[in-house]
């Protein structure tokens, strides 16, 4: 797979979807300010998820917050959300602008280091209706991020996601292409990833 270089406003998918990059979406002082305390101020743990009728432990921590009373999940877990806290408040304000929608969750990802990772999926739970627009924001080490056809896995699409980056997936994209965070034996620092959803 070749990596690509991208800027924002052009879409990075070649077919049926949408993907938006934008690589300093926050700035570098305060995305090191936003990983220390998402690091910090998050509930993190390390749960299980069904696999092949199997339960195993995700090889990352995770945290839901979002909006009271609507639990989200997948792979056959069901998460409460926290509640909303100020910072969180604060990076969905900024990127709700770009957006053009109102977030009600959203899921963050902590990969402590190159082991650590997510594997192929979609996001296209039905509570997040037809079309899901899901806002990706990225602090610390650069991860590689790879997308494939759900119906022809031999095309392929990979990026980095960068410190500060906004990552905004929208129209089918969620019906014709998977992702994923595949790990890696170069990366040794920490990464944290929030993906803001709107729950139906
Ligand atoms: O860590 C990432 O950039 C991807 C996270 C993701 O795909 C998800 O939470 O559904
Ligand atoms: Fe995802």
């Amino acid at each position: 797979m070749n990596m690509q270089s991208i800027g924002s406003g052009e879409n990075l998918l070649p077919e049926k979807g949408e993907v938006f990059y934008y690589p300093y979406f926050f700035d570098k002082s305060q995305s090191n300010i936003f990983l220390e305390r998402l690091i910090r101020e998050i509930n993190w743990k390390q749960e299980p998820i069904w696999m092949f009728g199997k339960q195993v432990m995700q090889p990352r921590l995770t945290a839901l917050y979002g909006n009271e009373g609507i639990s989200y999940g997948y792979s056959g877990i069901k998460m409460e959300p926290h509640s909303w806290n100020p910072l969180l408040m604060e990076i969905k304000d900024a990127i709700e602008k770009v957006a053009q929608t109102s977030f009600t969750h959203v899921l963050l990802n902590y990969y402590r280091d190159g082991q650590d990772s997510m594997g192929w999926h979609r996001d296209n739970e039905p509570e997040l209706g037809l079309n899901p627009v899901i806002g990706s924001v990225s602090f610390g080490v650069p991860r590689k991020f790879q997308f494939r056809q759900y119906h022809d896995k031999t095309v392929k699409k990979e990026f980095l996601l960068e410190h500060g980056s906004f990552l905004l997936m929208k129209e089918e994209t969620q019906h014709h292409w998977e992702h994923q965070i595949p790990k890696s034996k170069k990366v040794h620092g920490p990464r944290i990833n929030l993906t803001f959803r709107r729950i139906q």
